[in-house]
């Protein structure tokens, strides 16, 4: 049968990614679940005594989420009282979540909470096929069957995570007193995957002097550019290298949300001395997502002298943000300024012809034969970013491979009509912020800036809920673009803007237009 082979690369899949740890658990997504939490608590009183506290994120795959339980009772438990709320609750915070899996992960919740004994059918039991599933709360459950080694460790369908080069487990890149400092290397984020092409090709070149030179050849290294063209891609690829190259060299790589993290808990902890002292012992420093500690002073301050003294010492800095230094308002001047020392350089937006050029190689590490005409279909219909694109690919894929079905332009169509409307609709944030700033006669950095008077923070909440109308962009992803601002602030900006175009007439007006405008 022509599908077979498709379905026995899910069964392999599945056996391949159980050993790696939490993956693909982005802050944002640990945000999103501590709501779910809130709401959870609102309705059904104290999450925190029950067996939800037992839970914990693990991870994404594309629309699906996934959640980790210690055991099969508090999975079946959960899964029959709280699943569907779990599900509603978090895609009305996050749209585009459309199902939410169940794994049974011995190691979740472990370690903040006393294990309770398992009840008695459970102890010494072997799981029944149908335990050995995890439970899916989706409008159509599509799991593959697993084995037992996926069932005793949790497993999670990535297509391309049993084809791996030299490094072959997720990685902490140093081991530091402090912890959890430093955040996980993706193993599949190397050069050798990284495909080059006139929009990034700048930005890699930089990279590869970066992680080939033994002393810094430009200080920082500022890669900049929209939401998923594979800034942190390109930061990894850097760890790795370095790493192969000389693995004494000590490498921190974390988010800018991590580094204000660890500080707050410094000074909660009263050891800033011990954090200076840790982060000015790298060899190199990795600040993924900088833009997010606009507006947060001591943060920034902290990262300034932790900045300064990397510096003078001759370590290496390595810096991403969604946009440039001088973009970047909601810092300091001395701290844009310093930004801009080193290489400055942007990763554009793809083109036709490197997002081909990606789709190709996804489908090569897959092993899968994705007829030419279908990638060319998704390189030109799918024009948002790489992330997007690797999305729709998946999706393609776990589907043929689940029905047995064979790819073509056809099943595509159908399997992506969702994201297919959305593209012919796209509007971007930045067109947004730009059409709202030219209409308001504002300037464009007052779209990120913490300035909170009326004349900017209204129409600032006309561009968020706008972005949130005509974009597919999520809460959080919608907040990274106005100055790194929770999306908390995007749902109130959002609510607030649906009850007063109700009540003001001229804001009607003024949306209205900009929404006719943006959509012409
Ligand atoms: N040129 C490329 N070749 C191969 N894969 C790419 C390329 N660009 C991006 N990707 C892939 O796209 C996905 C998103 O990339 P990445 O997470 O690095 O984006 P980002 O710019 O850091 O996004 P964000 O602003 O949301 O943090 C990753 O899976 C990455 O491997």
């Amino acid at each position: 049968m022509a599908g077979r082979p498709k379905i026995e690369m899910a069964y392999a899949t599945a056996r391949a990614v159980v050993r790696e740890p939490m993956s693909d658990r982005s802050s944002d997504l640990v945000d999103q679940w501590r709501d779910v939490l809130a709401v959870l608590r609102s309705e059904f009183g104290d999450v925190s005594s029950g067996m939800l506290k037992r839970l914990d994120v693990i991870g994404q795959e594309g629309e699906r989420v996934l959640v980790g339980v210690p055991t099969h009772f508090i999975r079946d438990f959960v899964g029959r009282h709280y699943g569907d709320r779990i599900r509603s609750a978090w895609a009305a915070i996050n749209p585009a979540v459309r199902s939410v899996t169940l794994h049974v992960r011995p190691d979740v919740g472990a370690a903040r909470n006393e294990a309770p004994s398992p009840p008695l059918g459970e102890r010494g039991a072997r799981p029944s096929l149908d335990e050995r599933r995890s439970t899916a709360f989706a409008a159509s459950p599509t799991e593959p069957p697993v084995d037992e080694d996926s069932f005793s460790q949790g497993y999670g369908v990535r297509p391309d995570a049993g084809m791996r080069e030299a490094p072959t487990t997720q990685s902490e890149v140093a081991e530091l007193p402090l912890g959890d400092l430093s955040g996980r290397l993706d193993p599949r984020f190397t050069f050798e995957r990284f495909i080059v092409g006139k929009p990034n090709e700048f930005a890699v070149a930089a990279a590869e002097r970066v992680a080939s030179s033994p002393k810094p050849s430009f200080n920082p290294l500022f890669l900049h550019g929209g939401v998923g063209l594979g800034k942190t891609h390109l930061m990894h690829a850097i760890a790795w290298r370095v790493r192969q190259r000389d693995p004494q060299r000590k490498i921190v790589y974390l988010s800018a949300e991590k580094f204000m993290y660890q500080f707050v808990r410094a000074l909660r902890e009263q050891n800033t001395i011990g954090f200076k002292e840790l982060f000015r012992s790298v060899d190199m420093l990795m600040v993924d997502d900088v833009q997010f500690i606009s507006g947060k002073e001591s943060t920034q301050e902290e990262f300034f002298h932790t900045f300064n003294a990397l510096v003078d010492r001759g370590k290496q800095i390595v810096i991403s943000a969604d946009r440039s230094p001088s973009d970047l308002s909601g810092l300091e001047e001395r701290i844009r300024s310093r930004l801009s020392w080193g290489l400055v350089a942007d990763i554009h937006p793809t083109t036709y012809e490197l997002r081909l050029g990606i789709l190709q190689s996804k489908a090569e590490q897959m092993r899968l034969d994705v007829p030419l005409r279908v990638i060319e279909f998704l390189a030109h219909r799918i024009t948002s970013n790489v992330r997007e694109l690797e999305g729709a690919l998946n999706r393609i894929v776990h589907q043929a491979s689940l029905t047995e079905r064979v790819v073509s332009i056809e099943m595509a169509s159908e399997i992506l009509k969702d994201v297919l409307r959305a593209a012919d609709r796209r509007v971007t944030i930045d067109e947004i912020q730009k059409s709202v700033v030219d209409h308001y006669g504002l300037k464009l950095t007052d779209m990120t800036s913490s300035r909170r008077s009326r004349a900017v923070a209204r129409p600032r909440q006309v561009a968020m809920y706008l972005s949130k109308l005509l974009t597919p962009r999520s809460l959080p992803e919608i907040g990274k673009r106005f100055g790194g601002r929770d999306h908390t602030t995007v749902m109130h900006a959002v609510r607030q803007i649906e009850r007063l175009v109700v009540e003001d007439k001229a804001l009607a007006e003024d949306v209205e237009l900009l929404k006719r405008r943006l959509q012409a």
